[in-house]
């Protein structure tokens, strides 16, 4: 399968529940441009982790249809799916993080998924940790490193297999400002290498300095709050 990234990920009329829940998403439209940038802002609660499980192919909408890089995922393959979201990278609020992995193989997990050889792995891994800015702990374990190294992990973790799309949720919750700026220049390296990115956060600080278009969700309705 060739996915054309003419096409990323599109809504239409998006409807989610948990269970016999109340609806979290109403008739969410969304049509995420190839090569965009955007926030997601929304109270607490507001349904942001719920549009990204959703943006990850990580469940289906109770109605609607989503589309991703051209294909309908209600008339998807299940054997299918699992490329489809390699196309898509995801930085976790809690991170998600392996234990019993070093940091280099907690970045290196979607090339071996993906079936990468090992020596264009061990260079993809190390250019990966060299660009994050934790190549000198490459072989410690996740839980001896600070929040904001953890995030980083995160990042490099998501982004080593080249996505077409980087979904983050609240990546700079648990850092401080500085760490913050940091982690949001890593993404406008990669926005610009081509990568469509959507960040989810409430830091009304980055939003101001970094003036990418803002989604808000209110009411479990999606709306462009800043073009
Ligand atoms: N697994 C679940 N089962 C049932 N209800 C859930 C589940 N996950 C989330 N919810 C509910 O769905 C609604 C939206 O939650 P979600 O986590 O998507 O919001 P959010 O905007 O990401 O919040 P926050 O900013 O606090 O992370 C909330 O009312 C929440 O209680």
């Amino acid at each position: 399968m060739v996915y054309d990234p003419k096409h990323m990920i599109r809504f239409e009329e998006v409807g989610f529940r948990y269970g016999n829940g109340p609806e979290v998403l109403r008739d969410v439209d969304l049509d995420l441009a190839p090569g965009s940038f955007h926030w997601l802002t929304g109270a607490s609660g507001a349904g942001k982790s719920t549009l990204l499980k959703l943006l990850h192919l990580a469940d289906h909408p109770t109605r609607g249809r989503v589309e991703a890089f051209g294909e309908d995922l209600s008339e998807l393959k299940r054997r299918h799916l699992p490329k489809l979201r390699r196309q898509i990278g995801m930085v976790f609020q809690d991170f998600r993080l392996l234990d019993h992995l070093t940091v280099f193989d907690n970045v290196a997990l979607p090339l071996r998924l993906a079936r990468v050889r090992d020596s264009s792995l061990r260079k993809d891994v190390g250019e990966m940790l060299d660009w994050v800015g934790l190549a000198d702990v490459a072989g410690a374990d996740p839980r001896t490193l600070s929040g904001g190294q953890q995030q980083r992990v995160a990042i490099a973790r998501a982004v080593v297999a080249r996505p077409l799309l980087l979904l983050a949720d609240e990546p700079t919750g648990s850092v401080d400002e500085a760490t913050g700026t940091r982690i949001l220049r890593l993404f406008q390296e990669l926005h610009r290498l081509g990568t469509t990115v959507l960040v989810a956060t409430h830091n009304e600080l980055l939003i101001e300095r970094f003036p990418h278009p803002v989604l808000r969700l209110e009411d479990g309705q999606l709306g462009l709050v800043r073009a």
